[in-house]
């Protein structure tokens, strides 16, 4: 059964054009769309990678499966619940951490993994759970308000870890984090996935997806530009290159766009940087040249993931060489 299913969801903020004239406060600049018509389905017992940069509507996503925030069209279903109609059903099966946790600067951090597990009607030993995040019994008996932030993240992954939901949200969970805390992290989330739960992990840092998710998503301006399997995406690095090129005169970047298998045409500095599949390397050089430029030197080099992820996330605006 599918974990989480969303269909055809559209989410726009400030949007009250079906209100009454005379009691509308939105001007149509105050109107974004979050997200666009998105369709996806993660299975149960997957690890997905919820990619995408600042403001590409990972975290209005997030909201809608906790309905937190409605959509304005589209239905959306966790758990084979409604998440509008059946929200408590799914919040009971669900452990979230959210993005930047504010703690409760009065409770000790016990008490508030004691309050998580009462939530979810466990019998979940906090002190448990506690050290499984790397906080130690002193940690647990001081009051969150004096926790540095990688321990209040830690604090938030106890909490969501509470009653072994079926399915875990996690918002940027490694954020905060030291390099051994985000291990930590990612082998929490693996021990998750073994024993069966649903990990949907939202991020904008590659490499902490890339070592734990089995599948990607790739958001970008609200809508998901690529969802495939690691390999596939590896799969399609090895067919993809990254020329870099020296050109003197200015080339026409659209006439380079267009050329087939390019996938994306930018400036680094005075270099032309150009995404594409290998053996079309040759037509990108006559393209450039065509457009009445001279490529001095040029150098490749295949593509990592990292850059897959820069060429579907990037803006092709073009930038104007330094
Ligand atoms: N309550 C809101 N009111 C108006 N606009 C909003 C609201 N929440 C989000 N947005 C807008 O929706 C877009 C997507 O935001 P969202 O927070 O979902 O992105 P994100 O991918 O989680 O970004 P980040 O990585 O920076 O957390 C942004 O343009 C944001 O300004």
């Amino acid at each position: 059964m599918a974990a989480i299913e969303l269909d055809g969801v559209t989410k726009r903020f400030g949007d009250d054009s079906g209100v009454l004239d005379s009691l509308r406060s939105s001007t149509e600049a105050d109107v974004v769309t979050a997200v666009r018509d998105l369709s996806f389905t993660v299975e149960e017992g997957e690890v997905f990678g919820f990619l995408g940069p600042n403001g590409a509507g990972k975290s209005t996503t997030i909201n809608m499966l906790l309905d937190f925030v409605r959509p304005t069209s589209g239905t959306v279903r966790v758990l084979g619940h409604d998440a509008q109609k059946e929200s408590v059903a799914v919040r009971r099966r669900t452990g979230v951490l959210p993005e930047g946790y504010d703690v409760y600067d009065r409770l000790t951090g016990r008490e508030h993994v004691e309050f998580a597990i009462e939530s979810k009607e466990s019998d979940d030993d906090p002190d448990e759970l506690l050290s499984r995040v790397g906080l130690s019994q002193e940690d647990a008996d001081r009051r969150a308000g004096g926790y540095s932030k990688g321990m209040s993240q830690r604090l938030a992954l106890a909490m969501a870890l509470a009653g072994s939901p079926d399915l875990l949200i996690l918002d940027e969970p490694s954020s905060g984090l030291d390099p051994a805390g985000a291990r930590e992290m990612r082998d929490i989330v693996r021990a998750e996935a073994d024993r069966g739960a649903t990990v949907f992990f939202s991020s904008h840092v590659l490499g902490q997806v890339e070592a734990v998710c089995d599948r990607v998503g790739i958001l970008r301006e609200g809508e998901l530009i690529a969802e495939d399997s690691l390999d596939s995406l590896r799969d399609k690095l090895e067919s993809e290159s990254v020329l870099r090129l020296e050109v003197d005169g200015d080339a026409d970047l659209d006439a380079v766009r267009a050329v087939s298998g390019v996938s994306s045409v930018d400036y680094d500095g005075d270099k032309l940087v150009v995404a594409c599949e290998s053996d079309a390397k040759t037509s990108v050089i006559e393209a450039v040249e065509s457009s009445g430029a001279t490529v001095a030197d040029f150098e490749t080099d295949s593509a990592s993931l990292e850059d897959i992820f820069l060429a579907y996330t990037e803006d092709d605006r073009e930038e104007v060489p330094a």
